[in-house]
């Protein structure tokens, strides 16, 4: 049987990796820090799946163990040095923490003499997520494992979209997920040729499907959710059926549809069906989605190449229109939750510094005409 390393047994590590890889015929070794999540596993080595749809679908997976990281970091090593595949879901602030383990999985096969290829996949909401892993593996790594890594290790860069909300059952391994798919790897990255994944896609050009993908559904969820959270719902449904906060997603889709447009071959029309496709999922009434979720991690989310800045960066490098993109922003520095630490910084900053600091600081932003449209926006929509 084939083996796969998953770091992150969470919403989208249970619900869509831990689905393809076990259809796949994939022994599946989740490494979390979670306690509960692992112990579970170990208890059981199945879970349950559901589709958000009418029938509520089940899909039941087994052959899956876990490996707490923070506890036993010797045994992730020695999975990675047996694995056929390893990717991860644990959010992009998170791939740093994880490196030296690969890092030493890498080095492990070395000395052990394996000559089988692997790749580690990063299934994070970011562009180049396998390449910034690699970047972060690099350093524990001697002359011969690079050597070694050169020859059969690979990083392949991937997206992932299906949307999984947090979760609340009594069983705590039980995830709900909306029945939409998709997971595209750049084949170009991949050392593993032996076998490819059912259910994923192989593109020889990752860039269009990504940015698609990020700024149609990332870009778009959280134009609900920082819209929804500035009119004062707590859920992705409530928020849409306010028809400003709609108007807004459909605004920022134009402006998205603009920028595909001018830089990769896509067809208007088709475009037009995948974000009218978004919107449906988004109001999946199936489906509680907090504003909370989606609007986590407020600081990583204003990044340079992240949802917002990006494509405002490349519109205005296009003189194509970056209205409805901007405006979110000014919500984004108006968001607040008690119980996220970046949104907490981030009010924090915004109290003790000046305002034009912050934005150069969270948005590494050195336009400074742009700097200026977004002090305006952000003064626009502030509280205080
Ligand atoms: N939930 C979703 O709908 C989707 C999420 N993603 C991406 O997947 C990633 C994970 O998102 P979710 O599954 O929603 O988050 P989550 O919070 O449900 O899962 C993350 C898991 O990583 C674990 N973790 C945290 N620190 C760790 C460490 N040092 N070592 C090992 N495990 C650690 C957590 O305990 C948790 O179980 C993010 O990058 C997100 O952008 C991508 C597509 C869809
Ligand atoms: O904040 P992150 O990590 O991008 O995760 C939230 C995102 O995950 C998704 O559920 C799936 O990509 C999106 O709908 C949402 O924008």
């Amino acid at each position: 049987m084939k083996k796969a390393v998953h770091f992150g047994a969470g919403n989208i590590g249970r619900g869509f990796i831990g689905e393809i890889l076990s259809q796949n015929g994939f022994e599946i070794a989740f490494v979390d820090v979670n306690a509960t999540i692992i112990d579970e596993l170990n208890a059981r080595h199945e879970y349950t799946i559901e589709l958000a749809n009418e029938a509520h679908t089940t899909i039941e997976i087994s052959g899956v163990s876990g490996i707490n990281n923070g506890q036993n970091p010797e045994a992730v090593i020695a999975a990675i040095a047996e694995a056929d595949v390893v990717t991860t879901a644990i959010g992009p602030n998170i791939l740093p923490f994880i490196a030296e383990l690969c890092a030493k999985g890498i080095q492990t096969r070395r000395i052990n003499g394996v000559k089988k290829s692997l790749d580690f996949i990063a299934c994070e909401n970011m562009i180049g997520g396998s390449e910034f892993l690699l970047e972060k593996v690099t350093p524990f790594l001697t002359d011969e494992d690079k050597a070694y890594m050169d020859e059969f290790i690979g990083f392949p860069n991937a997206a992932v979209d299906r949307i999984v909300p947090n979760q609340k059952h009594d069983d705590a391994l039980y995830v709900v997920v909306e029945p939409f798919h998709e997971w595209v790897i750049d084949e170009s990255q991949l050392k593993n040729t032996s076998f490819k994944l059912e259910g994923v896609h192989y593109a020889n050009a990752l860039e269009p499907f990504i940015e698609r993908k990020l700024f149609s559904v990332n870009s778009g969820h959280a134009t609900v959710a920082y819209n929804g959270a500035y009119y004062g719902y707590k859920t992705i449904l409530e928020a849409l059926q306010h028809e400003e906060v709609l108007n807004a997603l459909k605004a920022v889709q134009a402006e998205t549809r603009a920028l595909l447009l001018a830089k990769w071959d896509f067809k208007e029309e088709d475009l037009v069906k995948y974000h009218e496709t978004i919107i449906s999922r988004f109001g999946n009434t199936q489906i509680i989605d907090e504003v909370t979720r989606v609007g986590r991690t407020p600081i990583r989310k204003l990044g340079y190449d992240e949802r917002f800045i990006r494509p405002i960066r490349e519109l205005k490098n296009r003189g194509l229109s970056y209205a409805a993109h901007l405006d979110v922003v000014g919500k984004i520095f108006a968001y607040t939750d008690d119980g996220d630490s970046q949104a907490v910084e981030l009010q924090s900053m915004l109290k003790v510094s000046d305002l034009e600091e912050v934005i150069k600081k969270v948005t590494d932003l050195t336009d400074e005409k742009l700097i200026a449209e977004i002090e305006t926006v952000v003064k626009k929509y502030a509280k205080s």
